[in-house]
C-alpha cells in the first residue's frame, strides 16, 4: 500500500505521530517550512486550513494545549525541513478530539494516522468508525527510543541534569552531553513507569515497572486534597511540607540510625503519622499533595536504582509527563540517585519528556512508507 510515494504525495497529507497514552494523548505535527510554490499551489484547502489552525492556536477547545515551547524549528525529516509541533490532550477526551478532526475534514484528507500507546490498540475501532481512519500501529518503546534519540540529536541542550538539587539558592538545570549515550536504563513516567535497560539504538529489554506512577500520584491527590487538575496538585505540593505526614528515621530514633547510615531527616514511613487523630486534624491539603508526591517519586527513585545496581548501568533518564511542571521530583530523583549511590549514579533528564512516543511515531510513519 505504501510502495510508490512520491514528495507530492506525502505533503499532501499531514505529517502526524500519536501516542495515546493511559493519561494523555500526545500529538506531535510537522510543518514543512521548505514548500515549492508548486507544492504551495497544489495543496488541498483542507489540509492548508488544518495547518493554519494547529499553528495560529495554542489551545483547542477545553482541554487542548500545544507546548509552544517544546517547539522545534528547522529538523529535518525525510530530506524536508519544518517544524515539530507539540500538542496533548487528555486520552479521555478522544471522542471529541475524533469529533473535531471530523469537523475539520481530516477524515476525508487522512486515511491512515500512525499511532502507539495503548490507545492505538482500544481506540483503533473508534477511529475507523467515527472518521474512517485506520491507524498504523507501532509499539510504543520502539518509538519511544526512536524519538528521543532524535530529539537528543536535534537539540543540544535536550538533555540536562540537575546541580545541587537540595539547595534552592545554587540549584540549576546544567546540559549534559548525551551524545555517547549507552548503555542507560529510561524509567518512564506515565500513568504506570516502565523501565527499559538501552544497550544501543536497536537493543533494549524492559526489565521491571511499577503500577505506581504519574497516575497514582494524580488519583491519590485528588482523593486527599479535593482537586481536580495535575497542576493544582503540584501547585499544592509546592507550597505543602511532608514531614507532618510522614513519619522520619528521626521520629523513630530521635536522630540520625548511624550503623546503617540513616539520616534523622529521611522518611522512614511515608503517610506514618497519619494513623494519629491529632496528627490528621492538623494537617493541610498542601501537606497531603507533598507527601503524596514525595512517596511516589521516592519509591521510582529506589526501583531505578535497583535495576540500574542489577544492569550495572550507571545512567538513568527520567522521562514521561509525571516530570512536566515537576520540578520537586526532578530534585527529589537527582539527589536520592546522588545520595544512595554514593555518587556513582546519574539521574538525567529531557526537555521534550512526555512526547519520545509521539515523536518516535512520526518518524517510523514516513519509514513505512518508504
Ligand atoms: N495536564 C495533565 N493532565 C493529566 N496528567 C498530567 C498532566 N500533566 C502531567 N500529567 C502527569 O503525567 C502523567 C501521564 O504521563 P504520560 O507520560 O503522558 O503517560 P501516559 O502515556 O500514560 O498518558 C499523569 O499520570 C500525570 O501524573
Ligand atoms: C502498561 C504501561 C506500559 C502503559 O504505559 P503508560 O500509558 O502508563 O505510559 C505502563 O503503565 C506500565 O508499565 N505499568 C506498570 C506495570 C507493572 O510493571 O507493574
Amino acid at each position: 500500500m505504501f510502495s510508490t510515494m512520491d514528495e507530492l504525495d506525502i505533503l499532501a497529507m499531514p505529517w502526524f505521530g500519536m501516542d495515546i497514552g493511559g493519561s494523555l494523548c500526545k500529538l506531535v505535527y510537522f510543518e514543512p517550512k521548505d514548500t515549492t510554490k508548486d507544492e504551495v499551489d497544489s495543496e488541498v484547502e483542507t489540509l492548508r486550513n488544518i495547518r493554519r489552525y494547529l499553528t495560529k492556536n495554542s489551545a483547542y477547545g477545553k482541554t487542548g494545549h500545544r507546548d509552544t515551547h517544546l517547539q522545534m524549528n528547522d529538523v529535518h525529516i525525510r530530506g524536508r525541513r519544518g517544524t515539530l509541533h507539540f500538542i496533548r490532550f487528555p486520552s479521555s477526551e478522544m471522542v471529541n478530539f475524533l469529533a473535531l478532526a471530523k469537523s475539520k475534514g481530516m477524515a476525508n484528507l487522512v486515511t491512515t494516522v500512525c499511532a502507539t500507546g495503548g490507545g492505538a490498540f482500544k481506540f483503533e475501532e473508534d477511529f475507523r468508525r467515527e472518521v474512517n481512519m485506520k491507524l498504523e500501529k507501532f509499539d510504543e518503546f520502539d518509538s519511544l527510543l526512536k524519538g528521543l534519540q532524535f530529539a537528543d540529536a536535534q537539540n543540544p541542550s535536550e538533555c540536562y541534569y540537575w546541580a545541587n538539587p537540595t539547595d534552592d539558592t545554587t540549584c540549576a538545570k546544567v546540559p549534559y552531553d548525551f551524545s555517547n549515550p549507552y548503555p542507560f536504563l529510561i524509567v518512564n513516567i506515565g500513568s504506570g513507569v516502565s523501565v527499559l535497560a538501552v544497550y544501543s539504538a536497536t537493543d533494549y529489554k524492559r526489565i521491571s515497572g511499577t503500577s505506581l506512577g504519574g497516575g497514582t500520584f494524580l488519583g491519590l491527590c485528588c482523593l486527599l486534597t479535593g482537586c481536580n487538575t495535575f497542576e493544582d496538585a503540584i501547585q499544592l505540593a509546592a507550597e505543602g511540607d511532608n514531614t507532618n505526614v510522614d513519619k522520619l528515621v528521626r521520629d523513630i530514633y530521635g536522630g540520625d540510625y548511624e550503623r546503617f547510615g540513616l539520616p534523622g531527616d529521611l522518611v522512614a514511613s511515608s503517610f506514618g503519622q497519619m494513623n494519629c487523630r491529632e496528627r490528621r486534624s492538623k494537617v493541610s491539603r498542601q501537606d497531603l499533595a507533598r507527601a503524596t508526591l514525595v512517596t511516589i517519586t521516592n519509591n521510582i527513585g529506589s526501583i531505578a536504582r535497583m535495576c540500574a545496581t542489577q544492569e550495572k548501568i550507571d545512567r538513568v533518564v527520567f522521562i514521561g509527563n509525571f516530570l512536566r511542571v515537576n520540578p520537586i521530583a526532578m530534585k527529589l530523583l537527582a539527589y536520592a540517585m546522588d545520595y544512595w549511590s554514593k555518587g556513582t549514579m546519574k539521574a538525567l533528564f529531557l526537555e521534550h519528556e512526555g512526547y519520545f512516543g509521539a515523536i518516535g511515531c512520526l518518524l517510523q510513519f514516513h519509514d513505512a512508507r518508504s
